[in-house]
């Protein structure tokens, strides 16, 4: 658990937002690459990949994408071409957006063989850990790998990845990935990075904007204890690890202090 406070910051469009995202995923990636030369970095599904292309493509700036490497957050089991598909909503708005002289980023999906809503999507799982497990070898923590980044996305119920309120996955301590078969936001089964991963990660973003996110924001940011929700879960135990990107609409009514 962590002491020091996440940081909120409220821009008043998604212009704004996006510019200040791009600086911040530009310093965590000079940092990663004068550390290990790679940027491991993993990303929800939702708006996240719409804001990403706003943020980092067109820009003076470029980012070195040919030393990306590039994880889910979680996934939906389903093939990666179908439209509930994480890698499909990330290379159609984000991956196949990236000019080819920025480099190629690679990109770790889940194993397709398994990825459907009629098989256990433990299976999935074990093999994405797997995955994590061959690109995280010879890191500075083999309890736990250590994402450069981490960027998020946060539901109006105040899941994140795919942890929602009150499910079981949340006291998950060991697993680095774990299957859900009971997911409330359809499809039901699919797999995420557990508590314990987002929050040994090195920086970890949130995206959300829109007013449909102010109620759940109050009560992550207002409330007692952020209500237990998943998104202030990761909150408590990564503190000021966390930045949190929002819009006004989103943070309409929210007291909590900026900055
Ligand atoms: O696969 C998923 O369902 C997403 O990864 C999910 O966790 C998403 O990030 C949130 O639901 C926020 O979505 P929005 O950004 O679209 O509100």
């Amino acid at each position: 658990m962590s002491n020091s406070q996440s940081h909120l910051y409220t821009f008043p469009g998604k212009a704004e937002l996006a510019e200040s995202l791009q600086q911040y995923v530009l310093k965590a990636e000079a940092a990663a690459l004068a550390h290990h030369d790679t940027f491991r970095v993993a990303v929800s599904g939702g708006s996240l990949p719409v804001i990403l292309a706003e943020a980092l493509l067109g820009k003076a700036t470029t980012p070195q994408f040919g030393k990306w490497d590039i994880f889910f957050a979680d996934e939906r089991a389903v093939p990666l071409d179908h439209a509930d598909s994480n890698y499909f909503l990330l290379k159609e708005e984000f991956l196949n957006k990236i000019p080819a002289e920025l480099g190629s980023p690679s990109v770790h999906p889940i194993a397709e063989k398994h990825a459907n809503q009629d098989d256990d999507p433990q299976q999935l799982a074990d093999l994405y850990q797997d995955e994590l497990k061959r690109a995280f070898t010879g890191g500075e923590n083999e309890a736990l790998p250590i994402f450069d980044l981490i960027l998020l996305g946060c539901g109006p119920d105040g899941h994140t990845c795919s942890l929602f309120p009150g499910h079981s996955l949340l006291q998950e301590k060991t697993a680095w990935v774990a299957a859900i078969s009971d997911s409330p936001k359809p499809p039901p089964k699919r797999i995420t990075l557990t508590l314990p991963v987002v929050a040994a990660a090195a920086q970890i973003a949130f995206v959300a904007t829109g007013g449909g996110k102010k109620e759940i924001m109050r009560d992550i940011f207002d409330s007692e204890d952020g209500c237990g929700l998943p998104s202030s879960l990761v909150n408590k135990a990564a503190g000021d690890k966390v930045s949190w990107f929002t819009d006004s609409p989103a943070t309409e009514g929210v007291a909590y202090p900026r900055g």
